[in-house]
Protein backbone atom coordinates (compact mmCIF):
# COMPACT_ATOMS: atom_id res chain seq x y z
CA UNK A 1 0.00 0.00 0.00
CA UNK A 2 2.44 2.77 0.95
CA UNK A 3 4.34 1.36 -2.54
CA UNK A 4 1.22 2.47 -4.13
CA UNK A 5 1.01 5.61 -2.11
CA UNK A 6 4.05 7.29 -3.02
CA UNK A 7 3.91 6.09 -7.02
CA UNK A 8 0.37 8.09 -6.63
CA UNK A 9 2.50 11.09 -5.36
CA UNK A 10 4.89 11.12 -7.73
CA UNK A 11 2.92 10.10 -10.60
CA UNK A 12 0.67 13.47 -9.95
CA UNK A 13 3.34 15.65 -8.80
CA UNK A 14 6.62 14.75 -10.43
CA UNK A 15 8.54 17.82 -8.79
CA UNK A 16 8.06 16.39 -5.52
CA UNK A 17 9.80 13.09 -6.10
CA UNK A 18 13.24 15.40 -5.85
CA UNK A 19 12.21 15.64 -1.64
CA UNK A 20 13.05 11.79 -0.88
CA UNK A 21 15.55 9.77 -1.13
CA UNK A 22 17.10 7.85 -3.80
CA UNK A 23 15.55 4.16 -2.41
CA UNK A 24 12.94 4.94 -0.77
CA UNK A 25 12.61 1.25 0.94
CA UNK A 26 12.84 2.74 4.54
CA UNK A 27 10.08 5.75 3.43
CA UNK A 28 7.75 3.09 3.09
CA UNK A 29 8.13 1.40 5.90
CA UNK A 30 8.04 4.95 7.88
CA UNK A 31 4.71 5.93 6.18
CA UNK A 32 3.32 2.83 7.74
CA UNK A 33 4.82 3.30 10.66
CA UNK A 34 3.84 6.86 11.85
CA UNK A 35 -0.03 5.77 10.67
CA UNK A 36 0.40 2.96 13.42
CA UNK A 37 1.64 5.19 15.83
CA UNK A 38 -0.92 8.07 15.25
CA UNK A 39 -3.82 5.26 15.68
CA UNK A 40 -2.00 4.25 18.54
CA UNK A 41 -2.00 7.25 20.69
CA UNK A 42 -5.27 8.23 19.41
CA UNK A 43 -6.69 7.49 23.20
CA UNK A 44 -4.48 9.66 24.41
CA UNK A 45 -5.17 13.39 23.47
CA UNK A 46 -1.85 14.59 24.69
CA UNK A 47 0.45 12.20 23.65
CA UNK A 48 -1.68 12.11 19.73
CA UNK A 49 -1.24 15.72 19.88
CA UNK A 50 2.54 15.38 20.88
CA UNK A 51 3.30 13.28 18.29
CA UNK A 52 1.94 15.19 15.29
CA UNK A 53 3.50 18.55 16.40
CA UNK A 54 6.63 17.36 16.73
CA UNK A 55 6.33 15.43 13.85
CA UNK A 56 5.22 18.47 11.39
CA UNK A 57 7.55 20.48 13.44
CA UNK A 58 10.11 17.93 12.32
CA UNK A 59 9.07 18.02 8.43
CA UNK A 60 10.09 21.40 8.26
CA UNK A 61 13.47 19.72 7.47
CA UNK A 62 11.96 18.48 4.14
CA UNK A 63 10.66 22.15 3.06
CA UNK A 64 7.10 20.86 3.19
CA UNK A 65 4.45 23.33 2.63
CA UNK A 66 0.47 23.30 3.38
CA UNK A 67 -0.30 22.03 -0.35
CA UNK A 68 2.15 18.92 -0.41
CA UNK A 69 -0.29 17.93 2.62
CA UNK A 70 -3.18 17.87 0.59
CA UNK A 71 -1.56 15.85 -2.27
CA UNK A 72 0.01 13.13 0.71
CA UNK A 73 -3.93 13.61 1.87
CA UNK A 74 -5.49 12.25 -1.86
CA UNK A 75 -2.75 9.76 -2.36
CA UNK A 76 -3.08 8.50 1.34
CA UNK A 77 -6.97 7.88 0.77
CA UNK A 78 -6.59 6.56 -2.68
CA UNK A 79 -4.10 3.66 -1.70
CA UNK A 80 -6.31 2.85 1.15
CA UNK A 81 -9.32 2.75 -1.28
CA UNK A 82 -7.47 0.35 -3.72
CA UNK A 83 -6.04 -1.95 -1.39
CA UNK A 84 -9.52 -2.10 0.71
CA UNK A 85 -11.38 -3.22 -2.15
CA UNK A 86 -15.01 -4.35 -1.62
CA UNK A 87 -14.42 -3.85 2.06
CA UNK A 88 -14.07 -0.03 1.63
CA UNK A 89 -17.31 1.97 2.40
CA UNK A 90 -18.43 5.46 2.36
CA UNK A 91 -18.36 5.34 5.89
CA UNK A 92 -14.28 4.43 6.27
CA UNK A 93 -13.81 6.69 3.27
CA UNK A 94 -15.17 10.14 5.97
CA UNK A 95 -13.78 8.57 8.71
CA UNK A 96 -10.19 8.74 7.10
CA UNK A 97 -10.37 12.14 5.55
CA UNK A 98 -11.45 13.58 8.78
CA UNK A 99 -8.83 12.06 10.65
CA UNK A 100 -6.03 12.67 7.82
CA UNK A 101 -7.74 16.27 8.72
CA UNK A 102 -6.75 16.37 11.94
CA UNK A 103 -3.35 14.76 11.80
CA UNK A 104 -2.49 17.43 9.07
CA UNK A 105 -3.87 20.55 11.08
CA UNK A 106 -1.75 19.64 13.71
CA UNK A 107 1.56 18.51 12.00
CA UNK A 108 1.36 22.46 10.36
CA UNK A 109 0.22 23.92 13.85
CA UNK A 110 3.52 22.53 15.10
CA UNK A 111 5.19 23.53 12.49
CA UNK A 112 4.42 27.11 11.90
CA UNK A 113 4.36 27.73 15.88
CA UNK A 114 8.31 26.80 15.66
CA UNK A 115 10.53 29.42 14.98
CA UNK A 116 13.88 27.51 15.34
CA UNK A 117 15.42 26.85 11.88
CA UNK A 118 14.38 24.23 9.78
CA UNK A 119 17.41 22.53 10.58
CA UNK A 120 21.19 23.06 11.90
CA UNK A 121 24.22 22.29 10.12
CA UNK A 122 26.59 20.09 12.72
CA UNK A 123 30.59 19.65 12.63
CA UNK A 124 31.77 16.28 14.03
CA UNK A 125 34.23 16.95 16.93
CA UNK A 126 35.11 13.89 17.83
CA UNK A 127 34.17 9.85 16.82
CA UNK A 128 35.12 6.85 19.10
CA UNK A 129 34.77 3.56 18.18
CA UNK A 130 33.37 1.69 21.18
CA UNK A 131 32.70 -2.07 20.08
CA UNK A 132 33.01 -3.23 16.67
CA UNK A 133 29.51 -2.06 15.92
CA UNK A 134 28.75 0.87 18.21
CA UNK A 135 30.25 4.77 18.12
CA UNK A 136 29.93 7.47 20.27
CA UNK A 137 30.20 10.98 18.59
CA UNK A 138 30.48 14.59 19.55
CA UNK A 139 29.13 17.21 16.84
CA UNK A 140 28.65 20.82 17.48
CA UNK A 141 26.14 22.59 15.84
CA UNK A 142 27.13 26.19 14.11
CA UNK A 143 23.82 27.91 15.94
CA UNK A 144 22.50 27.48 19.16
CA UNK A 145 20.43 24.03 19.07
CA UNK A 146 17.71 24.16 21.99
CA UNK A 147 16.39 20.51 23.65
CA UNK A 148 15.26 19.17 26.70
CA UNK A 149 17.22 16.18 28.12
CA UNK A 150 16.09 12.89 26.93
CA UNK A 151 14.85 14.39 23.63
CA UNK A 152 15.77 12.89 20.59
CA UNK A 153 16.35 14.25 16.84
CA UNK A 154 16.85 13.25 13.24
CA UNK A 155 20.10 13.42 11.53
CA UNK A 156 21.37 13.61 8.11
CA UNK A 157 24.72 12.41 6.79
CA UNK A 158 24.82 14.57 3.44
CA UNK A 159 28.60 13.16 2.51
CA UNK A 160 26.88 9.75 2.36
CA UNK A 161 23.32 9.41 2.32
CA UNK A 162 21.70 12.82 1.18
CA UNK A 163 18.02 13.65 2.02
CA UNK A 164 17.99 9.92 4.10
CA UNK A 165 17.08 10.81 7.66
CA UNK A 166 17.49 8.67 11.03
CA UNK A 167 16.28 9.66 14.85
CA UNK A 168 19.04 9.58 17.54
CA UNK A 169 18.69 10.36 21.26
CA UNK A 170 20.70 12.88 22.48
CA UNK A 171 23.40 11.17 24.85
CA UNK A 172 23.74 14.23 27.15
CA UNK A 173 22.24 17.26 29.12
CA UNK A 174 22.31 20.35 27.60
CA UNK A 175 25.60 21.88 27.24
CA UNK A 176 27.12 25.87 27.42
CA UNK A 177 29.12 24.91 24.28
CA UNK A 178 26.39 23.17 22.65
CA UNK A 179 28.05 20.18 22.07
CA UNK A 180 25.88 17.10 21.75
CA UNK A 181 27.00 13.74 22.10
CA UNK A 182 25.24 10.32 20.13
CA UNK A 183 25.39 6.77 20.98
CA UNK A 184 25.07 5.05 17.46
CA UNK A 185 25.05 1.24 16.56
CA UNK A 186 25.64 0.02 12.67
CA UNK A 187 22.58 -2.30 12.54
CA UNK A 188 22.71 -4.68 9.51
CA UNK A 189 22.25 -2.63 6.53
CA UNK A 190 21.54 0.18 8.51
CA UNK A 191 22.37 2.98 5.98
CA UNK A 192 23.05 6.26 8.27
CA UNK A 193 24.05 4.40 11.07
CA UNK A 194 26.43 2.49 9.05
CA UNK A 195 27.86 5.38 7.95
CA UNK A 196 28.15 6.91 11.17
CA UNK A 197 29.09 4.47 12.92
CA UNK A 198 32.38 3.37 10.03
CA UNK A 199 32.52 6.08 7.86
CA UNK A 200 31.83 9.73 9.31
CA UNK A 201 35.00 11.22 10.44
CA UNK A 202 35.76 14.24 13.33
CA UNK A 203 35.47 17.39 10.42
CA UNK A 204 32.61 16.14 8.74
CA UNK A 205 29.51 17.77 8.34
CA UNK A 206 25.86 16.48 9.75
CA UNK A 207 22.34 18.37 9.38
CA UNK A 208 20.37 18.15 12.35
CA UNK A 209 16.34 18.59 13.14
CA UNK A 210 14.16 19.74 15.26
CA UNK A 211 14.31 17.88 18.70
CA UNK A 212 11.31 15.81 19.63
CA UNK A 213 10.20 13.58 22.35
CA UNK A 214 8.47 13.91 25.76
CA UNK A 215 10.69 11.57 27.49
CA UNK A 216 12.10 14.24 29.90
CA UNK A 217 12.20 14.47 33.67
CA UNK A 218 9.23 15.72 35.86
CA UNK A 219 10.77 17.84 38.64
CA UNK A 220 7.75 18.36 40.49
CA UNK A 221 7.78 14.20 41.70
CA UNK A 222 9.28 13.04 44.40
CA UNK A 223 9.02 9.22 43.74
CA UNK A 224 12.00 7.50 43.25
CA UNK A 225 13.16 6.17 39.35
CA UNK A 226 13.52 3.31 37.45
CA UNK A 227 15.40 4.14 33.84
CA UNK A 228 15.33 0.64 31.50
CA UNK A 229 17.54 0.55 29.01
CA UNK A 230 18.27 -1.63 25.92
CA UNK A 231 21.49 -1.62 23.83
CA UNK A 232 21.85 2.06 22.60
CA UNK A 233 18.64 3.06 23.99
CA UNK A 234 20.71 4.24 26.96
CA UNK A 235 21.31 7.51 25.09
CA UNK A 236 18.69 9.34 25.92
CA UNK A 237 19.02 7.82 30.01
CA UNK A 238 22.36 9.37 29.79
CA UNK A 239 21.16 12.41 29.12
CA UNK A 240 18.60 12.45 31.43
CA UNK A 241 21.08 10.97 34.33
CA UNK A 242 22.99 14.24 33.82
CA UNK A 243 20.06 16.77 34.12
CA UNK A 244 19.83 14.83 37.31
CA UNK A 245 22.93 15.17 38.91
CA UNK A 246 22.54 19.46 38.60
CA UNK A 247 19.73 18.83 41.51
CA UNK A 248 18.61 15.85 42.35
CA UNK A 249 19.25 15.08 46.28
CA UNK A 250 15.87 12.83 47.90
CA UNK A 251 15.32 10.28 44.91
CA UNK A 252 16.81 7.20 44.68
CA UNK A 253 17.84 6.20 40.59
CA UNK A 254 18.37 3.01 39.74
CA UNK A 255 19.19 2.34 36.08
CA UNK A 256 18.87 -1.23 34.45
CA UNK A 257 21.44 -1.56 31.45
CA UNK A 258 20.73 -4.44 29.13
CA UNK A 259 23.00 -5.88 26.35
CA UNK A 260 23.79 -8.72 24.57
CA UNK A 261 27.07 -9.08 26.14
CA UNK A 262 29.98 -7.57 27.89
CA UNK A 263 30.77 -5.72 24.67
CA UNK A 264 27.59 -4.20 24.44
CA UNK A 265 27.75 -2.17 27.61
CA UNK A 266 29.46 0.42 25.95
CA UNK A 267 29.15 2.73 28.35
CA UNK A 268 29.26 1.03 31.25
CA UNK A 269 32.37 2.49 32.73
CA UNK A 270 31.12 6.51 32.64
CA UNK A 271 27.73 5.36 34.61
CA UNK A 272 29.62 3.43 37.18
CA UNK A 273 31.74 6.84 37.51
CA UNK A 274 28.41 8.45 37.97
CA UNK A 275 27.13 6.09 40.91
CA UNK A 276 31.05 6.10 42.67
CA UNK A 277 29.85 10.61 42.77
CA UNK A 278 26.40 9.56 43.75
CA UNK A 279 24.98 8.01 45.76
CA UNK A 280 21.30 8.21 44.82
CA UNK A 281 22.53 6.20 41.83
CA UNK A 282 22.58 2.25 40.97
CA UNK A 283 23.58 0.47 38.41
CA UNK A 284 22.70 -3.01 36.94
CA UNK A 285 24.48 -4.36 33.97
CA UNK A 286 22.24 -7.02 32.27
CA UNK A 287 23.91 -9.77 29.83
CA UNK A 288 21.19 -11.87 27.52
CA UNK A 289 23.55 -13.69 25.52
CA UNK A 290 26.85 -14.23 27.58
CA UNK A 291 27.26 -17.33 29.71
CA UNK A 292 29.80 -16.59 32.15
CA UNK A 293 29.78 -13.43 32.13
CA UNK A 294 29.11 -13.35 36.10
CA UNK A 295 26.60 -10.23 36.41
CA UNK A 296 22.48 -10.38 35.95
CA UNK A 297 21.76 -12.73 33.00
CA UNK A 298 18.76 -12.43 30.89
CA UNK A 299 16.65 -9.65 29.11
CA UNK A 300 16.96 -6.35 31.01
CA UNK A 301 12.87 -6.77 31.45
CA UNK A 302 13.35 -10.14 33.08
CA UNK A 303 16.01 -8.74 35.60
CA UNK A 304 13.68 -5.79 36.20
CA UNK A 305 10.79 -7.98 37.25
CA UNK A 306 13.31 -9.90 39.94
CA UNK A 307 13.78 -6.45 41.87
CA UNK A 308 11.35 -4.55 43.02
CA UNK A 309 8.95 -3.82 44.30
CA UNK A 310 8.03 -1.24 42.37
CA UNK A 311 4.65 0.17 42.37
CA UNK A 312 5.97 3.76 43.81
CA UNK A 313 8.43 4.66 41.12
CA UNK A 314 8.44 6.88 37.98
CA UNK A 315 9.65 4.74 35.19
CA UNK A 316 11.63 5.71 32.11
CA UNK A 317 11.73 2.73 28.67
CA UNK A 318 14.21 3.00 26.12
CA UNK A 319 15.43 0.92 23.73
CA UNK A 320 14.25 -1.22 20.79
CA UNK A 321 10.20 -1.31 20.08
CA UNK A 322 10.24 -4.95 20.93
CA UNK A 323 11.94 -3.97 23.88
CA UNK A 324 9.86 -1.34 24.92
CA UNK A 325 6.92 -3.43 24.61
CA UNK A 326 7.53 -6.28 26.51
CA UNK A 327 8.57 -4.52 29.27
CA UNK A 328 5.19 -1.99 29.49
CA UNK A 329 3.47 -5.18 29.41
CA UNK A 330 5.80 -6.23 32.27
CA UNK A 331 5.44 -3.55 34.14
CA UNK A 332 1.47 -3.66 33.53
CA UNK A 333 1.73 -7.31 35.03
CA UNK A 334 3.50 -5.48 38.44
CA UNK A 335 0.22 -3.08 38.63
CA UNK A 336 2.99 0.03 37.83
CA UNK A 337 0.51 2.33 36.73
CA UNK A 338 0.40 3.69 32.96
CA UNK A 339 0.91 7.49 34.25
CA UNK A 340 4.26 7.06 36.10
CA UNK A 341 5.68 5.35 32.18
CA UNK A 342 7.71 7.38 30.28
CA UNK A 343 9.03 6.10 26.73
CA UNK A 344 8.81 7.24 23.02
CA UNK A 345 7.51 6.14 19.93
CA UNK A 346 11.12 6.74 19.02
CA UNK A 347 11.92 4.33 15.46
CA UNK A 348 8.69 4.96 14.71
CA UNK A 349 8.85 7.46 12.65
N1 LIG B 1 14.87 7.04 22.82
C1 LIG B 1 14.87 5.74 22.58
O1 LIG B 1 13.90 5.05 22.87
C2 LIG B 1 16.06 5.12 21.92
C3 LIG B 1 15.91 3.88 21.36
N2 LIG B 1 16.96 3.31 20.72
C4 LIG B 1 16.71 2.02 20.12
O2 LIG B 1 17.29 1.07 20.96
C5 LIG B 1 17.66 -0.06 20.19
C6 LIG B 1 19.02 -0.45 20.62
O3 LIG B 1 19.42 -1.53 19.87
P1 LIG B 1 20.64 -2.44 20.27
O4 LIG B 1 21.73 -1.62 20.85
O5 LIG B 1 20.94 -3.23 19.04
O6 LIG B 1 20.01 -3.36 21.43
P2 LIG B 1 19.81 -4.92 21.42
O7 LIG B 1 18.83 -5.34 20.40
O8 LIG B 1 21.18 -5.53 21.41
O9 LIG B 1 19.13 -5.17 22.85
C7 LIG B 1 19.81 -4.85 24.03
C8 LIG B 1 19.08 -5.45 25.22
O10 LIG B 1 17.72 -5.00 25.23
C9 LIG B 1 16.93 -6.01 25.81
N3 LIG B 1 15.90 -6.46 24.87
C10 LIG B 1 15.96 -6.46 23.52
N4 LIG B 1 14.84 -6.98 22.99
C11 LIG B 1 14.05 -7.31 24.04
C12 LIG B 1 12.76 -7.88 24.18
N5 LIG B 1 12.04 -8.22 23.10
N6 LIG B 1 12.28 -8.08 25.43
C13 LIG B 1 12.98 -7.72 26.52
N7 LIG B 1 14.20 -7.19 26.45
C14 LIG B 1 14.73 -6.98 25.24
C15 LIG B 1 17.83 -7.16 26.17
O11 LIG B 1 18.22 -7.02 27.52
C16 LIG B 1 18.99 -6.96 25.21
O12 LIG B 1 20.17 -7.54 25.69
C17 LIG B 1 17.50 0.32 18.73
O13 LIG B 1 16.31 -0.26 18.25
C18 LIG B 1 17.37 1.83 18.78
O14 LIG B 1 16.56 2.31 17.73
C19 LIG B 1 18.18 3.88 20.70
C20 LIG B 1 18.37 5.13 21.24
C21 LIG B 1 17.32 5.85 21.88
Amino acid sequence: MAGYFYARIFLNNPGVRDMFPVTMDVQRARLLGAIVSAVQSVDDPDRFDEYLRSLGRDHRKFQVVPEHYEVVGAALLEAMRTFAGPEWSYEYDQAWRDAYDVIARKMLAGASADSNPAWWHAEVISHERRSSDIAMLTVRPFQQLEYRSGQYLSVEVPKFHPRVWRTYSVANAPRTDNTMDFHVRALGAGWVSGALVRRVQAGDLLRLAAPMGTMVLDRRSTRDIVFVAGGTGLSPIKALLEDLTTFNRTRWVHVFFGARNRDDLYDLASLQELAAAYPWLSIVPVCSDDPGWGGEEGSVTDTLSRFGPWMEHDFFVSGSPMMVRTTLRTLSQLKVPQTRIRYDAFSEH
